[in-house]
Protein backbone atom coordinates (compact mmCIF):
# COMPACT_ATOMS: atom_id res chain seq x y z
CA UNK A 1 0.00 0.00 0.00
CA UNK A 2 1.52 3.38 -0.64
CA UNK A 3 1.50 5.88 2.32
CA UNK A 4 0.45 9.45 2.05
CA UNK A 5 3.65 10.34 1.82
CA UNK A 6 3.54 9.04 -2.16
CA UNK A 7 0.76 11.20 -2.79
CA UNK A 8 1.98 14.54 -4.86
CA UNK A 9 -0.69 15.87 -6.69
CA UNK A 10 -4.36 15.95 -4.75
CA UNK A 11 -7.54 17.62 -6.56
CA UNK A 12 -10.63 17.76 -4.45
CA UNK A 13 -14.12 19.26 -5.78
CA UNK A 14 -11.44 20.97 -8.90
CA UNK A 15 -13.50 23.31 -10.94
CA UNK A 16 -12.68 25.68 -13.66
CA UNK A 17 -15.13 28.11 -14.73
CA UNK A 18 -14.96 30.09 -18.11
CA UNK A 19 -17.66 33.10 -17.67
CA UNK A 20 -20.95 31.34 -17.11
CA UNK A 21 -19.12 27.99 -18.71
CA UNK A 22 -18.04 24.84 -16.32
CA UNK A 23 -15.34 23.18 -18.40
CA UNK A 24 -14.10 21.39 -15.17
CA UNK A 25 -16.81 20.48 -13.06
CA UNK A 26 -15.33 19.31 -9.06
CA UNK A 27 -13.33 16.52 -9.80
CA UNK A 28 -11.42 15.11 -7.47
CA UNK A 29 -7.65 12.32 -7.63
CA UNK A 30 -4.48 12.02 -6.50
CA UNK A 31 -1.54 11.50 -8.59
CA UNK A 32 1.15 8.90 -6.64
CA UNK A 33 4.97 9.42 -7.05
CA UNK A 34 6.70 7.15 -9.95
CA UNK A 35 2.89 6.54 -11.18
CA UNK A 36 1.54 7.55 -14.42
CA UNK A 37 -1.77 8.89 -14.52
CA UNK A 38 -3.95 9.81 -17.19
CA UNK A 39 -6.98 11.84 -18.08
CA UNK A 40 -8.70 10.06 -20.93
CA UNK A 41 -11.64 11.61 -22.96
CA UNK A 42 -13.00 13.58 -26.04
CA UNK A 43 -12.13 16.79 -27.15
CA UNK A 44 -13.85 19.44 -25.26
CA UNK A 45 -13.27 17.18 -21.95
CA UNK A 46 -11.82 19.65 -20.17
CA UNK A 47 -8.28 17.72 -19.85
CA UNK A 48 -6.21 20.53 -21.09
CA UNK A 49 -8.30 22.81 -18.83
CA UNK A 50 -7.24 20.40 -15.98
CA UNK A 51 -4.03 20.18 -16.78
CA UNK A 52 -3.50 23.71 -17.05
CA UNK A 53 -4.45 24.25 -13.43
CA UNK A 54 -2.51 21.49 -12.29
CA UNK A 55 0.88 23.35 -14.46
CA UNK A 56 -0.14 26.92 -11.94
CA UNK A 57 -0.52 28.66 -15.54
CA UNK A 58 -4.24 28.72 -15.01
CA UNK A 59 -6.18 29.79 -11.58
CA UNK A 60 -8.55 27.24 -9.97
CA UNK A 61 -12.12 28.14 -9.83
CA UNK A 62 -12.85 26.20 -6.82
CA UNK A 63 -12.05 23.26 -4.91
CA UNK A 64 -8.61 22.08 -3.84
CA UNK A 65 -5.25 21.60 -5.37
CA UNK A 66 -2.15 20.32 -3.95
CA UNK A 67 1.08 19.85 -5.60
CA UNK A 68 4.11 18.85 -2.82
CA UNK A 69 1.47 20.04 -0.82
CA UNK A 70 1.53 23.38 -1.65
CA UNK A 71 -1.36 26.04 -2.96
CA UNK A 72 -0.76 26.71 -7.00
CA UNK A 73 -2.65 29.93 -5.26
CA UNK A 74 0.60 31.09 -3.81
CA UNK A 75 3.30 29.23 -4.46
CA UNK A 76 2.95 28.81 -7.84
CA UNK A 77 7.06 29.05 -8.82
CA UNK A 78 7.80 26.67 -5.93
CA UNK A 79 5.68 24.29 -7.67
CA UNK A 80 6.31 24.98 -11.07
CA UNK A 81 10.47 24.71 -10.48
CA UNK A 82 9.66 20.94 -9.41
CA UNK A 83 7.38 20.24 -12.90
CA UNK A 84 8.09 19.89 -16.05
CA UNK A 85 5.03 20.73 -18.77
CA UNK A 86 4.66 19.63 -21.70
CA UNK A 87 1.82 21.74 -23.49
CA UNK A 88 -0.55 20.17 -26.44
CA UNK A 89 1.31 22.38 -29.19
CA UNK A 90 5.26 21.95 -29.91
CA UNK A 91 6.34 26.31 -28.85
CA UNK A 92 10.04 25.78 -29.72
CA UNK A 93 12.16 28.73 -30.84
CA UNK A 94 12.23 27.54 -34.92
CA UNK A 95 14.43 30.18 -35.67
CA UNK A 96 17.56 28.69 -33.13
CA UNK A 97 19.58 25.19 -33.26
CA UNK A 98 18.02 21.94 -31.48
CA UNK A 99 20.58 22.35 -28.58
CA UNK A 100 20.17 26.29 -28.43
CA UNK A 101 16.38 25.78 -27.40
CA UNK A 102 17.80 23.90 -24.34
CA UNK A 103 20.49 26.25 -24.09
CA UNK A 104 17.76 29.01 -23.24
CA UNK A 105 15.62 26.90 -21.52
CA UNK A 106 17.97 25.47 -19.13
CA UNK A 107 19.24 29.76 -18.35
CA UNK A 108 15.49 30.32 -17.76
CA UNK A 109 15.70 27.96 -15.09
CA UNK A 110 18.69 29.47 -13.02
CA UNK A 111 21.50 26.74 -14.59
CA UNK A 112 24.47 28.10 -14.89
CA UNK A 113 26.22 27.83 -18.35
CA UNK A 114 28.34 25.18 -17.57
CA UNK A 115 25.30 22.35 -16.32
CA UNK A 116 23.07 23.91 -19.47
CA UNK A 117 25.60 22.08 -21.36
CA UNK A 118 25.77 18.95 -19.86
CA UNK A 119 22.11 18.61 -18.74
CA UNK A 120 21.59 19.54 -22.29
CA UNK A 121 23.76 16.49 -24.21
CA UNK A 122 22.39 14.22 -22.06
CA UNK A 123 18.80 15.21 -22.47
CA UNK A 124 19.81 15.10 -26.80
CA UNK A 125 20.60 11.95 -25.99
CA UNK A 126 17.81 10.80 -24.41
CA UNK A 127 15.71 11.99 -27.17
CA UNK A 128 17.54 10.17 -29.85
CA UNK A 129 18.51 13.71 -31.44
CA UNK A 130 22.48 13.98 -30.49
CA UNK A 131 23.01 13.87 -33.99
CA UNK A 132 20.78 16.79 -35.04
CA UNK A 133 22.48 19.10 -31.95
CA UNK A 134 23.42 21.82 -33.86
CA UNK A 135 20.67 21.87 -36.62
CA UNK A 136 17.99 24.22 -37.16
CA UNK A 137 14.56 22.65 -35.95
CA UNK A 138 12.28 23.96 -38.63
CA UNK A 139 12.95 21.09 -40.53
CA UNK A 140 12.69 18.17 -37.91
CA UNK A 141 9.98 15.96 -38.02
CA UNK A 142 6.93 16.19 -36.12
CA UNK A 143 7.89 13.08 -34.25
CA UNK A 144 11.31 15.09 -33.36
CA UNK A 145 9.88 18.28 -32.45
CA UNK A 146 7.61 16.72 -29.62
CA UNK A 147 10.58 14.69 -28.25
CA UNK A 148 12.85 18.07 -27.90
CA UNK A 149 9.85 19.48 -26.39
CA UNK A 150 9.79 16.92 -23.40
CA UNK A 151 13.74 16.91 -23.41
CA UNK A 152 13.22 20.64 -23.06
CA UNK A 153 10.28 20.07 -20.20
CA UNK A 154 13.11 18.03 -18.24
CA UNK A 155 15.83 20.43 -18.34
CA UNK A 156 15.10 21.65 -14.36
CA UNK A 157 15.00 17.65 -13.73
CA UNK A 158 11.27 18.01 -12.46
CA UNK A 159 9.45 15.59 -10.49
CA UNK A 160 6.25 15.20 -12.21
CA UNK A 161 6.00 15.60 -15.99
CA UNK A 162 2.48 17.37 -17.46
CA UNK A 163 2.44 15.79 -21.11
CA UNK A 164 -0.87 17.39 -22.64
CA UNK A 165 -2.01 15.30 -25.58
CA UNK A 166 1.85 13.96 -26.18
CA UNK A 167 1.24 12.29 -29.53
CA UNK A 168 -1.69 14.15 -31.23
CA UNK A 169 -0.91 14.44 -35.21
CA UNK A 170 2.32 12.37 -35.24
CA UNK A 171 2.32 8.87 -37.40
CA UNK A 172 2.05 5.47 -35.55
CA UNK A 173 5.66 4.88 -35.91
CA UNK A 174 6.69 8.45 -34.54
CA UNK A 175 4.44 7.62 -31.81
CA UNK A 176 6.08 4.25 -30.57
CA UNK A 177 8.91 5.89 -30.15
CA UNK A 178 8.13 8.60 -27.85
CA UNK A 179 5.99 5.86 -26.01
CA UNK A 180 9.45 4.10 -25.46
CA UNK A 181 10.42 7.45 -23.92
CA UNK A 182 7.94 8.08 -22.08
CA UNK A 183 8.47 4.89 -20.54
CA UNK A 184 12.15 5.11 -19.71
CA UNK A 185 11.86 8.53 -17.87
CA UNK A 186 8.85 6.74 -15.65
CA UNK A 187 11.27 3.58 -14.96
CA UNK A 188 13.97 6.66 -13.67
CA UNK A 189 11.63 7.46 -11.13
CA UNK A 190 9.34 10.50 -12.66
CA UNK A 191 6.01 10.53 -12.14
CA UNK A 192 4.27 11.58 -15.09
CA UNK A 193 0.32 12.76 -16.03
CA UNK A 194 -1.28 12.90 -19.41
CA UNK A 195 -4.30 13.47 -21.38
CA UNK A 196 -5.47 11.74 -24.30
CA UNK A 197 -8.41 11.09 -26.48
CA UNK A 198 -6.02 7.73 -27.77
CA UNK A 199 -7.54 4.84 -25.83
CA UNK A 200 -4.42 2.63 -27.18
CA UNK A 201 -1.99 5.62 -25.60
CA UNK A 202 -4.03 5.36 -22.06
CA UNK A 203 -3.61 1.59 -22.22
CA UNK A 204 0.02 1.49 -23.10
CA UNK A 205 1.36 4.20 -21.04
CA UNK A 206 -1.18 4.73 -17.62
CA UNK A 207 -1.19 2.58 -14.42
CA UNK A 208 -4.51 4.95 -13.76
CA UNK A 209 -6.67 6.59 -15.51
CA UNK A 210 -9.71 9.07 -14.97
CA UNK A 211 -12.22 8.72 -17.73
CA UNK A 212 -13.51 12.24 -18.37
CA UNK A 213 -16.36 13.78 -19.98
CA UNK A 214 -18.45 17.44 -20.32
CA UNK A 215 -16.03 18.43 -17.36
CA UNK A 216 -16.48 15.61 -15.01
CA UNK A 217 -15.06 11.89 -13.69
CA UNK A 218 -17.37 8.94 -15.32
CA UNK A 219 -14.77 6.28 -14.29
CA UNK A 220 -11.39 5.52 -12.50
CA UNK A 221 -9.07 2.96 -12.11
CA UNK A 222 -5.94 1.02 -14.30
CA UNK A 223 -7.10 0.03 -17.57
CA UNK A 224 -7.64 -3.78 -16.71
CA UNK A 225 -9.80 -2.54 -13.55
CA UNK A 226 -11.70 -0.24 -15.83
CA UNK A 227 -12.41 -2.81 -18.94
CA UNK A 228 -13.27 -5.65 -16.28
CA UNK A 229 -16.06 -3.09 -14.77
CA UNK A 230 -17.31 -1.63 -17.55
CA UNK A 231 -16.99 -3.87 -20.19
CA UNK A 232 -17.25 -7.56 -21.24
CA UNK A 233 -13.68 -9.41 -21.90
CA UNK A 234 -14.81 -9.46 -26.02
CA UNK A 235 -16.59 -7.88 -28.46
CA UNK A 236 -18.03 -9.44 -31.68
CA UNK A 237 -17.45 -6.47 -34.17
CA UNK A 238 -20.01 -7.05 -37.16
CA UNK A 239 -20.00 -4.98 -40.54
CA UNK A 240 -22.60 -5.15 -43.37
CA UNK A 241 -22.79 -4.04 -46.61
CA UNK A 242 -25.95 -2.02 -46.05
CA UNK A 243 -26.32 1.14 -43.63
CA UNK A 244 -29.05 -0.14 -42.10
CA UNK A 245 -27.17 -1.35 -38.70
CA UNK A 246 -30.21 -1.02 -36.63
CA UNK A 247 -32.25 -3.68 -38.65
CA UNK A 248 -29.18 -5.86 -38.10
CA UNK A 249 -29.33 -4.90 -34.02
CA UNK A 250 -32.56 -6.57 -33.81
CA UNK A 251 -31.65 -9.77 -35.69
CA UNK A 252 -28.79 -10.46 -33.13
CA UNK A 253 -30.45 -9.28 -30.19
CA UNK A 254 -29.98 -11.27 -27.03
CA UNK A 255 -26.97 -12.45 -28.13
CA UNK A 256 -24.02 -12.04 -25.69
CA UNK A 257 -24.61 -9.08 -22.76
CA UNK A 258 -25.48 -6.17 -24.93
CA UNK A 259 -25.34 -4.32 -29.01
CA UNK A 260 -24.20 -1.28 -29.68
CA UNK A 261 -25.09 0.28 -33.14
CA UNK A 262 -22.23 2.31 -34.55
CA UNK A 263 -22.71 4.09 -38.18
CA UNK A 264 -20.07 1.92 -39.78
CA UNK A 265 -20.90 -1.25 -37.44
CA UNK A 266 -22.12 -3.30 -34.94
CA UNK A 267 -20.39 -4.14 -31.25
CA UNK A 268 -21.54 -7.31 -29.55
CA UNK A 269 -20.37 -6.90 -26.24
CA UNK A 270 -20.10 -10.99 -24.67
CA UNK A 271 -17.85 -12.49 -22.35
CA UNK A 272 -16.90 -15.50 -25.10
CA UNK A 273 -17.08 -13.52 -28.59
CA UNK A 274 -16.28 -16.90 -30.56
CA UNK A 275 -19.76 -18.56 -28.97
CA UNK A 276 -21.40 -14.99 -29.81
CA UNK A 277 -20.31 -14.86 -33.28
CA UNK A 278 -21.23 -19.05 -33.58
CA UNK A 279 -24.75 -18.02 -32.36
CA UNK A 280 -25.01 -15.07 -35.10
CA UNK A 281 -24.41 -17.26 -37.84
CA UNK A 282 -26.96 -19.80 -36.59
CA UNK A 283 -29.51 -17.09 -36.68
CA UNK A 284 -28.76 -17.05 -40.14
CA UNK A 285 -27.10 -13.44 -40.38
CA UNK A 286 -24.34 -12.94 -42.53
CA UNK A 287 -22.23 -9.88 -41.93
CA UNK A 288 -19.39 -8.57 -44.62
CA UNK A 289 -17.09 -9.36 -42.52
CA UNK A 290 -16.79 -10.78 -38.28
CA UNK A 291 -13.80 -9.88 -36.24
CA UNK A 292 -13.66 -11.10 -32.30
CA UNK A 293 -10.68 -8.45 -30.02
CA UNK A 294 -10.70 -7.99 -26.37
CA UNK A 295 -12.61 -5.12 -24.84
CA UNK A 296 -10.78 -1.69 -24.97
CA UNK A 297 -10.70 1.83 -22.77
CA UNK A 298 -13.32 2.83 -26.20
CA UNK A 299 -15.60 0.46 -25.13
CA UNK A 300 -15.48 1.31 -21.54
CA UNK A 301 -15.85 5.21 -22.96
CA UNK A 302 -18.43 3.70 -25.28
CA UNK A 303 -20.96 2.26 -22.40
CA UNK A 304 -20.11 4.80 -19.79
CA UNK A 305 -21.02 8.13 -22.39
CA UNK A 306 -23.07 6.14 -25.19
CA UNK A 307 -20.52 7.85 -27.76
CA UNK A 308 -17.14 6.84 -29.20
CA UNK A 309 -13.91 9.44 -27.86
CA UNK A 310 -14.00 10.71 -31.57
CA UNK A 311 -17.50 11.56 -31.93
N1 LIG B 1 -10.06 30.06 -22.37
C1 LIG B 1 -11.26 29.52 -22.55
N2 LIG B 1 -12.38 30.28 -22.63
C2 LIG B 1 -13.60 29.74 -22.81
N3 LIG B 1 -13.83 28.40 -22.93
C3 LIG B 1 -12.77 27.60 -22.86
C4 LIG B 1 -11.43 28.09 -22.67
N4 LIG B 1 -10.59 27.04 -22.65
C5 LIG B 1 -11.34 25.93 -22.80
N5 LIG B 1 -12.65 26.26 -22.94
C6 LIG B 1 -13.77 25.35 -23.12
O1 LIG B 1 -13.75 24.41 -22.07
C7 LIG B 1 -14.10 23.12 -22.53
C8 LIG B 1 -13.01 22.15 -22.14
O2 LIG B 1 -11.85 22.45 -22.91
P1 LIG B 1 -10.48 21.68 -22.72
O3 LIG B 1 -9.51 22.26 -23.69
O4 LIG B 1 -10.14 21.65 -21.30
O5 LIG B 1 -10.91 20.23 -23.18
P2 LIG B 1 -9.99 19.00 -23.57
O6 LIG B 1 -10.62 17.82 -22.97
O7 LIG B 1 -8.59 19.28 -23.23
O8 LIG B 1 -10.12 18.95 -25.13
P3 LIG B 1 -8.98 19.16 -26.24
O9 LIG B 1 -8.39 17.83 -26.43
O10 LIG B 1 -9.78 19.64 -27.42
O11 LIG B 1 -8.04 20.20 -25.68
C9 LIG B 1 -14.32 23.23 -24.02
O12 LIG B 1 -15.72 23.36 -24.27
C10 LIG B 1 -13.61 24.52 -24.40
O13 LIG B 1 -14.23 25.15 -25.48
Amino acid sequence: MSGDDDILLRAKGLTKHFGEFTAVDGIDFEVRKGECFGFLGPNGAGKSSTMRMVGCVSPVSGGELRLFDLDPATDGPAIRARLGSCPQRDTLDEELTVQENLWIYGRYFGLSRKEVRTRAAELLDFAQLSERAGDKVEPLSGGMKRRLTIARSLINSPEILLLDEPTTGLDPQARHVLWDRLFRLKRSGVTLVLTTHYMDEAEQLCDRLVVMDHGRIVAEGSPRELIAQHSTREVLELRFDVDDHSRHAEQVGGIGERVEVLPDRLLVYAHDGDRASADVHARGVQPLSSLVRRSTLEDVFLTLTGRTLVD
